[in-house]
């Protein structure tokens, strides 16, 4: 307790269920002599208090017993003392007396209450415990490489599309409704070269590089390949129909905001609005693009019909030949299988990377 004469300075004080912390509010504390003396803590200082620059002294006898080691940090403002109760516990006060020591407050900044403390212990453990947890998950050694790799891959495609959609909105603007018809001519060789990289798509989640199953991103890479070198790379007719300019702009569209959402991921970076943008545009793009490719099969089967490119020849009994149109009309109804799957597997990403965000901001 604090005697006559000498000068006090406030104290603030909370608890945990181990150790005691105090607050004494003096400032550029220097010649401090703190201890523990038969469960009495005893303060001593000079510094600035309340009553200005002056030694300081208090002491203070402990409810229940404490440890004799005391630490101590004193920092510009306050000097900051942590001792520990012998055992675990919640005390009904700090002091022994009944009657609370004048220059004794609680200390509203760390202030629990029981309840309160032990929450915050068990999150401490849960903390401690993932922290243990995950040090014994060994390290991939690889880990490095994969993203450099993937890095990689993914800014190649990125400059490919971003060519491919710059180069198409800039000859829409300056040729208008001409640059329709000669799409396949200016782009194609970009777009072969792109989506034969993108097989690589198929072979990253099957060597687990990334997570995601096979099947989705072969049916993409599958679906776009077949438009592009059978229909489109096939015959020549369809590479002037206006709809391979929609084909490639949608395409490209989606394509120039997942790569770089790729890129950000594998230097463990997230732009809130790429995330958006990557988890949303397929809602309308997905539709629209399986619509365009729809509609490009349908204008090729008479084309494959006349010319008979890709027909397979028949035994003389069952006549000539069977028309790939045949084939093309079953690639219709599987097509729309196809967007079914992808539809239903984007979604469940969406729902997935939106539950994981929101989970991380509670
Ligand atoms: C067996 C043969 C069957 C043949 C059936 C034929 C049917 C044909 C149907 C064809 C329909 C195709 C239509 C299509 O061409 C139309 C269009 O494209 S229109 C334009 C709009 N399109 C889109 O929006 C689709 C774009 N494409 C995609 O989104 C993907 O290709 C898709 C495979 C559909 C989904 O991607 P994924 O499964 O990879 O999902 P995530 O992006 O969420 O990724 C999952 C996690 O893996 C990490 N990841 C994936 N790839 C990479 C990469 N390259 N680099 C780094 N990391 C990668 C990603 O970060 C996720 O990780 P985490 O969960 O930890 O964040």
């Amino acid at each position: 307790m604090s005697r006559e004469n000498t000068l006090t300075p406030h104290v603030y004080w909370a608890q945990r269920h181990g150790e005691i912390y105090l607050r004494v509010e003096l400032s550029d504390a220097q010649n401090l002599n703190i201890r523990v003396q038969e469960n009495t803590l005893c303060f001593k200082g000079q510094g600035h208090g309340a009553k200005g620059e002056n030694e300081y002294e208090f002491s203070l006898d402990f409810l229940k017993p404490v440890k004799a080691e005391v630490t101590h940090r004193s920092t510009q403002r306050q000097v900051n003392i942590t001792v520990k109760k012998r055992e675990r516990g919640w005390w009904d006060r700090l002091a022994a007396q009944e009657r609370k020591p004048l220059f004794l407050a609680p200390d509203f900044d760390r202030w629990l209450d029981e309840s309160d403390a032990e929450m915050e212990l068990r999150e401490k453990e849960e903390k401690l415990n993932k922290i243990l947890f995950e040090s014994r998950i060994p390290k991939d050694p690889y880990l490095g490489l994969k993203k450099g790799y993937l890095f990689m891959y993914n800014l190649v495609q990125f400059l490919g599309f971003s060519w491919i959609f710059v180069n198409m909105t800039v000859r829409l603007f300056i040729l208008g409704q001409d640059s329709f018809y000669d799409t396949f001519h200016t782009i194609a060789d970009v777009m072969y070269f792109c989506q034969i990289l993108a097989v690589i798509e198929v072979v990253n989640p099957a060597l687990r590089l990334v997570r995601t199953g096979v099947l989705p991103p072969l049916i993409q890479v599958f679906g776009r390949n077949f438009l592009l070198f059978i229909i489109l790379g096939a015959q020549e007719d369809m590479q002037n129909k206006p709809v391979v300019f929609f084909i490639f702009y949608l395409w490209s569209t989606i394509e120039i905001f997942r790569y770089p959402f790729y890129m950000l991921a594998c230097i463990d970076t997230e732009w809130k609005l790429l995330t958006w943008l990557r988890y949303s545009l397929w809602i309308p793009l997905y539709p629209l693009g399986v619509i365009a490719e729809a509609v490009a099969v349908i204008q090729s089967i008479p084309i494959f019909d006349e010319t008979k490119v890709l027909s397979l020849p028949l035994p003389r009994a069952l006549g000539t030949s069977l028309s790939f149109s045949y084939i093309l009309q079953l690639y219709l109804a599987v097509m729309f299988l196809g967007l079914f799957i992808n539809f239903r597997h984007l979604y469940k990403m969406r729902k997935r990377r939106f539950r994981a965000k929101k989970k991380k901001a509670n």
